[in-house]
């Protein structure tokens, strides 16, 4: 059996729990989200109301399959909850998310959400972040100079290709630049300077949005980092 698929499983359901008919909800994107879109179609086959939105096309697909009812965004002022995953994140809650490519859905999705879930297998979890190359939607119109710009704050940049070699384009029809800073000490600071590049649609740190992490651990417990912090 295998394990990682196991923690990540293991998060997703506990955080699927949350989930209360009447809410609005986002659904996140990537391998751990897979399996709260899962959770969740099983509750709502068996009763479970509620309205969904999701965070790529991908997620929207699955839950579609799943029977999850889906509503179009413009119809949503505000979500009770949404659940997703993260790429690395810190003992503060500070992320690093867009490693599937869907960071702009992502962070407009938990921007209007009342609570933002994380649900991680433990090997997410970092002191610091920065390891996993940081994810940065950026519009094609003149990329290069936008490369440069990145480059500029101390970073190695790949612009991300797809399995045949394509520049990998996002849900949006934007670019990723993936972005190797190796530590990212004061990410709000860095924060602010991508923010402050012409280029730059939105960067894959999503600080002080997280209100609660589940993650699943190797052992099969699970831990909760903020809210109801506890651990089994
Ligand atoms: O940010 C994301 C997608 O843009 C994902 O949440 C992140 O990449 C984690 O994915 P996985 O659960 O597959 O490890």
């Amino acid at each position: 059996m295998n394990t990682e698929y196991n923690m990540k499983q293991i998060a997703a359901e506990r955080a699927a729990g949350y989930v209360q008919s009447g809410m609005k909800v986002g659904l996140g994107t990537g391998s751990t989200a897979y399996y709260a879109i899962l959770k969740i179609g099983e509750m709502v086959r068996a009763g479970l109301d509620i309205q969904a939105v999701a965070t790529s096309r991908a997620s929207e697909e699955l839950a579609v399959q799943q029977g999850i009812p889906f509503t179009p965004v413009r119809d949503i002022d505000r979500l009770d909850l949404t659940i997703d995953g993260a790429d690395e994140l810190d003992g503060m809650l500070r992320l690093i998310k867009g490693g599937g490519g869907a960071l702009l859905r992502e962070k407009m999705t938990a921007y209007r959400s009342d609570k933002l879930i994380i649900i991680a297998d433990e090997t997410k979890e970092v002191p610091v972040l920065g390891a996993f190359p940081l994810p940065v939607e950026i519009i094609p119109f003149a990329y290069e100079w936008t490369v440069q710009s990145l480059k500029e704050l101390g970073c190695s940049v790949q612009i991300r290709r797809d399995r045949e070699g394509a520049v990998y384009e996002t849900d949006n029809g934007n670019y990723i630049a993936d972005c190797s800073f190796g530590r990212i000490s004061e990410p709000e600071e860095l924060a602010a300077r991508l923010t402050g590049i012409p280029g730059v649609v939105e960067h894959g740190l999503f600080l002080g949005m997280a209100d609660q992490a589940i993650i699943g651990c190797r052992d099969g417990s699970v831990r909760i980092i903020g809210a109801d912090s506890a651990s089994e």
